[in-house]
């Protein structure tokens, strides 16, 4: 099958290439002034990067493969400044480039890695996961996490090119699967209600990474994506839409240390979100009794503990949305109708927190 090419626009536009068993379209994605690659790559995942080095060795590119521990322990200050003293001793110039092999986790890191050697290289990702493939590694937001908060350190870096073989989904845990679900569905709610069709007709079906829709399904998300960051790439307006459900979410993880799995935590947020419009009179409540429905016909969490919410309040103020103390949130007004909820109230944000509550 051939692979599908969904394009970025920008000041520096790229491809995203869809498709299965599509790794050897690399060293195009690459392009051939590189000489050098720094492949930072899950180091549980031997079996996709090794393939992949030697796919770029073929093609003549010096190959060095640079390991990061899996998921979100690589998204810590002392993972990123062990990759600087690498590239470092390595040697990598501008002229140079750095593949991302593996998960959200992974390609942020690298992403980020890219962007503030030398104050920007050049990245190519190659997302492992479903997350991975419909967000994490499409529109160059790149960045860690630190103590105080989920991606408080970052840069918008924008790939050369964003490789999604979608082979790659086969090994993947499901649950890990399930979460990157939770993006496709956002991407459904915020811009394509096709998306909440295909899953609704067939959620055992959308569970699974060989499932009849998934190539459907990546593919709507990504061009959800898409079209909203080449739009808005540094978030100055639209692209605060792909952060719907997101606020809620991310305090979330915080408050779980980062061991509670992301697209997780944004199901349980978009809820919350939903919950916030209807209680504002902006969203029916059949659409938001849809969240809950779509989300947990795939398996999604759609509550969370009651008495986490003192913290998770805490947590919601570094949010990137809110403007010094006003917090804004992503709701919708219906279905892909996104809008903007500027200051809300205390006593309207416990009250949305107790619909969700458990
Ligand atoms: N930059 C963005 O725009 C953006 C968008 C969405 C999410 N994110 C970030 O992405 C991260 C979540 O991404 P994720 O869900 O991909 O998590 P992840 O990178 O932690 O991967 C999840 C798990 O799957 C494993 N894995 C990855 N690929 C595999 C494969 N093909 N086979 C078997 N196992 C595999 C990993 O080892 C890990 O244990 C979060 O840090 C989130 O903040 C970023
Ligand atoms: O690409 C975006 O913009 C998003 O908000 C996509 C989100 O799914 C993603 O989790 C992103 O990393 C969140 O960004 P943040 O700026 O809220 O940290
Ligand atoms: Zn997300």
């Amino acid at each position: 099958m051939t692979a599908t090419r969904i394009g970025v626009r920008g000041a520096d536009p790229y491809e995203v290439v869809v498709g299965a068993g599509v790794l050897g379209e690399l060293p195009g994605l690459l392009g051939d002034r590189v000489r050098t690659v720094a492949v930072i790559g899950n180091a549980a995942l031997p079996e996709i990067t090794r393939p992949l080095c030697t796919v770029l060795e073929q093609a003549g590119y010096t190959v060095h493969p640079l390991p990061v521990p899996e998921g979100e322990a690589a998204k810590e200050v002392g993972v990123l400044a062990g990759l600087w003293s690498e590239f470092a001793r390595l040697g990598v110039t501008r002229s140079d480039a750095v593949v991302g092999v593996g998960g959200g986790a992974t390609t942020d890191l690298a992403g980020f890695a890219a962007a503030s050697w030398l104050r920007g290289v050049r990245s190519v990702l190659v997302p492992t996961t479903l997350l991975g493939m419909v967000d994490a590694a499409v529109g160059g937001k790149t960045g860690i996490n630190v103590p105080e908060g989920k991606n408080l350190v970052g840069a918008f870096h924008p790939p050369a090119g964003v490789l999604c073989d979608l082979s790659t989904l086969i090994s993947m845990p499901h649950q890990d699967y399930i979460s990157g679900l939770a993006e496709v569905i956002k991407a459904g709610f915020i811009a394509d209600p096709a998306i909440l069709d295909l899953v609704e007709d067939d959620p055992e079906g959308a569970a699974a990474p060989s499932g009849p829709h998934t190539r459907e399904l990546v593919e709507r998300a990504v061009r959800v994506k898409a079209d909203v960051v080449s739009a808005d790439l540094r978030e100055s307006g639209l692209r605060e839409i792909l952060n719907y459900g997101h606020t809620l979410a991310h305090a979330i993880e915080k408050a779980e240390d980062y061991r509670f799995r992301h697209g997780h935590a944004v199901a349980i947020g978009m809820v919350y979100a939903a919950e916030l419009g209807r209680l504002t009179g902006r969203l029916s409540a059949d659409v938001v009794e849809r969240h809950r429905s779509v989300l947990r016909s795939v398996g999604l969490p759609t509550s969370y503990p009651a008495d986490a919410w003192p913290a998770l309040r805490d947590a919601m103020r570094v949010d990137k949305k809110a403007r010094g103390a006003t917090l804004r949130f992503v709701v919708l007004d219906g279905l892909a109708e996104p809008g903007r909820l500027e200051g809300p109230d205390e006593e309207l944000l416990a009250a949305a927190y107790r619909e969700v509550a458990q």
